[in-house]
């Protein structure tokens, strides 16, 4: 740790800007598109439009679609040339294995027709069947499930599942929909890609604005598709529906026990710890209720309205009953108003990222004050803002492996379903302690070994696995 004051989380003024070499991603409440449906949107719906622009997450164009995938390949680059891996891995690393877009046609409420475009990307199945969740939100794009189903791949392998890499992603702003119409959509989807998912060939699972509820829907279409039972093929389900225990707090749960181990090894205790958590979402959530349980102190939560803040510790339940009752934390009273940038400069012990992908980059990465960062959401942090980091010597515990709990937990559904086995809350935690403590501790200790930081650590570990497997499956395979 760095030094930093653990009982004051300050909000200090955030230094001058520092000129980045990349381009930050640009940010706008919402896409144009977005924007002109939610003029067509009834009143007892979700606004679209958001009040609060300077808190919006991002605009994922696909310019910085791509720029998105290819910062997450030179990772892979430097790996393949610290590790000598062989030409042919690499040959089949660089490019995803299958890439399907669709346009999902949905029937409105108001009886007119709209289609979404929508995707499944398989990126590496050397290890197992692909597996990863899918995301409901108005600015994916390809590249950007793309880079999403290569980071399942990579986090798969480092937490040693018999899976590789997929993703799936609609273009919606799920929140102006009604319950029914994003029913139709979810069935939708699942009608467009059912061709290439399957118990044992690519198995989907809930993601951002994706949830139990969508999963139930997604299950039940599939299996009238395919006339039979097939719980195994989706995951994140209801229990109901051959849904695991522990599956929807499993995310925040992973992430509390990975902050737990790097804790353990810096010698340092819940209760001298202060937390900053962007996001306050599934993952999010689970991660800061059961965070404040054990001792550590949350001082601030965020959502894409903006933050709540209190250096004495947020209710954290209360909050969420606040967030339930209002729908943003900009319409809350609880503590102190700030923007979601000054929650990202708050001097903390530890900086939580649980909402998107890019939220620290080029131009925001110097206003950080915290003494590490524990990334939940994936690729929170461009590669730009990671060198920065890292010559700041402000520890990142990176997403392929904090964020590994609700894949494994999902895999532990996965397990039951094909066993025909229901196993208890307390079985599922136990094995996904197990697992982390093993998997998780793998990457500390390498990391320790070779003196390299931790991504570098897992991707190591994660790249290994699965060139491994890509070269044991044989040498013609690939290039008759
Ligand atoms: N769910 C899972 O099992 C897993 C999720 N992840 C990753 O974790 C991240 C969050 O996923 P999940 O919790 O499931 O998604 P949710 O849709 O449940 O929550 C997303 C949260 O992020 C908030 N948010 C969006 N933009 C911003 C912003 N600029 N500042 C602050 N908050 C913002 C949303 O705010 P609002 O409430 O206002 O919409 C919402 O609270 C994603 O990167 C996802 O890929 C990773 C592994 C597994
Ligand atoms: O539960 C799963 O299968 C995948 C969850 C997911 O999408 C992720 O880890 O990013």
């Amino acid at each position: 740790m760095s030094g930093k004051s653990t009982d004051k989380a300050a909000v200090k003024k955030a230094p001058a800007k520092k000129t980045s070499t990349k381009k930050a991603p640009a940010k706008s409440a919402a896409s144009p598109k977005a924007k002109q449906d939610a003029k067509h949107t009834p009143d007892n719906r979700c606004e679209a439009q958001d009040p609060h622009p300077e808190n919006a997450p991002r605009a994922l164009t696909p310019e910085s679609g791509a720029a998105l995938f290819e910062d997450a390949r030179s990772r892979l680059e430097e790996v393949f040339e610290a590790l000598d891996i062989h030409p042919d891995a690499q040959a089949r690393l660089r490019q995803p294995s299958l890439s399907l877009q669709v346009s999902v046609p949905v029937r409105m409420d108001d009886g007119s027709l709209k289609s979404f475009p929508a995707w499944r990307v398989q990126y590496d199945t050397s290890l197992g069947p692909a597996k990863g969740g899918i995301r409901f939100h108005p600015e994916v794009n390809q590249h950007e499930v793309t880079t999403l189903s290569f980071w399942m791949a990579v986090k798969c392998a480092v937490a040693g599942l018999p899976y590789g890499g997929g993703k799936g992603g609609v273009q919606v702003d799920a929140k102006a929909l009604s319950s029914l119409e994003r029913e139709r959509l979810a069935r939708g989807y699942v009608r467009a890609v059912a061709d290439v998912i399957g118990p044992d060939r690519d198995i989907p699972a809930p993601d951002v604005n994706t949830d139990a509820t969508v999963m139930g829907w997604m299950i039940d279409e599939y299996e009238a598709i395919v006339r039979a039972k097939a719980p195994g093929a989706i995951t994140g389900k209801p229990l109901s529906l051959g849904g695991s225990p522990g599956r929807v707090e499993a995310t925040g749960r992973g992430a509390l026990k990975v902050l737990d181990l790097w804790a353990d090894r810096e010698k340092r205790t819940p209760e001298k710890t202060t937390l900053a958590v962007q996001g306050f979402g599934n993952a999010a959530y689970h991660f800061a209720r059961l965070a404040s349980a054990k001792g550590y102190r949350v001082v601030a939560i965020s959502d894409s309205s903006g933050a709540r803040y209190d250096a004495k510790g947020l209710d954290v339940e209360a909050l969420k009953g606040d967030k339930d009752k209002h729908g943003k934390l900009a319409k809350t009273r609880r503590g102190k108003a700030l923007t979601g940038e000054e929650l990202l400069a708050l001097n903390v012990d530890v900086l939580v990222l649980a909402a998107l992908e890019n939220q620290l980059h080029g131009d925001n990465v110097e206003s950080v004050q915290a003494g590490a960062v524990l990334e939940i959401a994936n690729g929170p942090v461009t590669s730009d803002a990671d060198t920065v980091l890292t010559q700041r010597k402000i520890p990142v515990l990176p997403d392929v492996v904090a964020n590994t709990g609700g894949v494994v937990v999902s895999y532990f559904e996965w397990l039951q379903n094909r066993a025909g086995q229901a196993w208890s809350e307390q079985t599922v935690n136990e094995r996904l302690d197990a697992l982390l403590d093993d998997q998780a501790g793998r990457v500390f200790d390498r990391a320790a070994h070779e003196s390299i930081t931790l991504r570098q650590a897992a991707y190591r570990q994660g790249i290994e696995r699965i060139s491994e497997a890509i070269l044991a499956r044989g040498n013609c395979k690939h290039c008759h």
